[in-house]
């Protein structure tokens, strides 16, 4: 059986205190996007888990394919399977992609085997994996708060948008990130910044991580540039970096613009 975990933007995201565990509070509009990995169950004499695409850093048995499958047979009567990995999303880019493996191993593997979770199951165990690992378990445009795990419904909607994401060959730890940030309430909260159409984010919905990240990296700075210059209506970085996008009103000519980084465009 297959599946296809999906990555996510952040439109807009306010660090707003450190809390006494180490993490951070934050809020944030967490959106998915199509740049996808492809994931494969097998049956399999022995649990076992490979990967192809993209190196993944680190151990297998530490994959975060493997940590949701050992999550789930802690309680459910799981059979031995392989897990295929094709990673296509890149890795330390802002863009959730370890999370989403890791979201849709447990709905895969829930739907495989008839094991009756509910979403609100599936993102219990999911919290379990990272904070914004949860998201993608029902994957669909949400408000996030706390440590990227909590949900409101959000009134944010950009179908009839193009977006362009480009990642620019920089891994950039979300660990390291945070140790940079400087929590602050903010004067206004993001989601009455949201209320504004598009195109009036410019000025106004911003990405915390960029005032840290910006000056160490100043490339980033230019690449937000370069989107604005191509026509975006928005654009930001997303999560704790490296990639920026763009949102478009019309399809933009991201291949050409960007021949030495990973660009991927689609509709939203
Ligand atoms: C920044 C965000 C924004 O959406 O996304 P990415 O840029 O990573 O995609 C998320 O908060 C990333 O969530 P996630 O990548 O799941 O982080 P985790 O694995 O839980 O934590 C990695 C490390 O980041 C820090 N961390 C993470 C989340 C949080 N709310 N506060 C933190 O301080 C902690 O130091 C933690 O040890
Ligand atoms: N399936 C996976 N895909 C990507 N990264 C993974 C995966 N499993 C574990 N990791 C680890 O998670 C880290 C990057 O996570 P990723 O979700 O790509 O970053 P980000 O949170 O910045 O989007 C890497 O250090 C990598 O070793």
């Amino acid at each position: 059986m297959l599946t296809f975990p999906n990555c996510k933007i952040n439109i807009g995201l306010q660090i707003t205190e450190k809390r006494p565990d180490g993490f951070h509070n934050l809020q944030s509009c967490f959106y998915p996007v199509g740049w996808q990995d492809v994931l494969e169950v097998i049956p399999a004499e022995a649990f076992q888990f490979t990967s192809s695409g993209q190196p993944i850093p680190g151990d297998p048995a530490r994959n975060l394919c493997t940590r949701a499958y050992d999550l789930l047979a802690a309680d459910f009567a799981l059979p031995p399977v392989q897990l295929h990995l094709h990673k296509i999303i890149p890795i330390g880019a802002g863009l959730g992609g370890g999370s989403a493996d890791a979201a849709f191993t447990i709905r895969l593997l829930n739907e495989r085997f008839g094991l009756a979770l509910t979403p609100e199951q599936m993102e219990h165990y999911a919290r379990q994996l990272g904070s914004d690992c949860a998201f993608f378990i029902q994957n669909k445009p949400m408000y996030c708060l706390e440590k990227g795990d909590v949900f409101e419904p959000v009134n944010v909607d950009l179908s009839g948008y193009y977006i362009l994401l480009v990642y620019p060959n920089l891994a950039i730890s979300t660990a390291e990130a945070y140790a940079g940030v400087r929590p602050r309430t903010p004067n206004t909260p993001l989601r009455d910044l949201l209320e504004a159409p598009v195109t009036q984010w410019r000025d106004s919905v911003h990405n915390d991580f960029e005032d840290s990240l910006f000056p160490a990296y100043p490339s980033l700075a230019d690449l937000k540039q370069n989107l604005y210059e191509l026509g975006a209506v928005y654009a930001s970085m997303s999560g704790s970096g490296s990639t920026v996008y763009g949102i478009f009103s019309a399809p933009p000519d991201g291949q050409n613009h960007f021949p030495h980084y990973s660009v991927w465009q689609g509709k939203l």
